[in-house]
């Protein structure tokens, strides 16, 4: 079922820093911010030689990423991102295995323009996995 490493996710609290460090400290390609008010979030996306990694702060009042920093004020590794080719079937494996899919169930588009899920942190050892489908 699970296919590449999509992007590995970093919750930060000031998205134009963290992004400086990756450009200016670690030299990385760096994208334009996204924001994603139907994900309570904003976006810029490191582009690696093998996979991505997503800096993402809080956008609005009701961010889910909002308490996240609370407990982290610095930031931290916030999820994983695994592509599945069909995230409808994927989710119902994952339903029959009694895995919790978070929200209403239904995919929401990404910020790749694809279908993403989320998956409830405590049924994947402590780890907030979300789906992409490819
Ligand atoms: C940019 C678009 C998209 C993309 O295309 O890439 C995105 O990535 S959007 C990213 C932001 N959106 C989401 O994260 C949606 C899914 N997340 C949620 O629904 C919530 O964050 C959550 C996972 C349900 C947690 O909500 P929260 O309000 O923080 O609930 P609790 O504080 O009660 O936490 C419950 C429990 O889970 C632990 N937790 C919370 N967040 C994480 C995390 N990121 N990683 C691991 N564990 C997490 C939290 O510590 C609580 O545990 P206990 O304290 O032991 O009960
Ligand atoms: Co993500």
């Amino acid at each position: 079922m699970l296919k590449r490493l999509n992007h590995v996710a970093i919750a930060v609290p000031d998205l134009s820093a963290a992004a400086a460090i990756y450009r200016d400290t670690l030299g990385a390609k760096v994208s334009a911010p996204q924001s994603l008010p139907e994900h309570g979030v904003t976006v810029v996306f490191v582009e690696l030689d093998n996979t991505k990694i997503e800096l993402l702060e809080p956008l609005g009042e009701k961010s889910p990423i909002a308490s996240f920093l609370d407990k982290s004020p610095s930031g931290g590794i916030h999820h994983v991102c695994y592509e599945v080719d069909d995230i409808i079937a994927a989710r119902d494996h994952l339903k029959e295995k009694g895995a919790r899919i978070l929200g209403d169930g239904e995919p929401k588009t990404g910020a790749h323009g694809k279908p993403v899920l989320f998956l409830h942190p405590k049924d994947f050892n402590g780890t907030l996995v979300e789906l992409e489908q490819i």
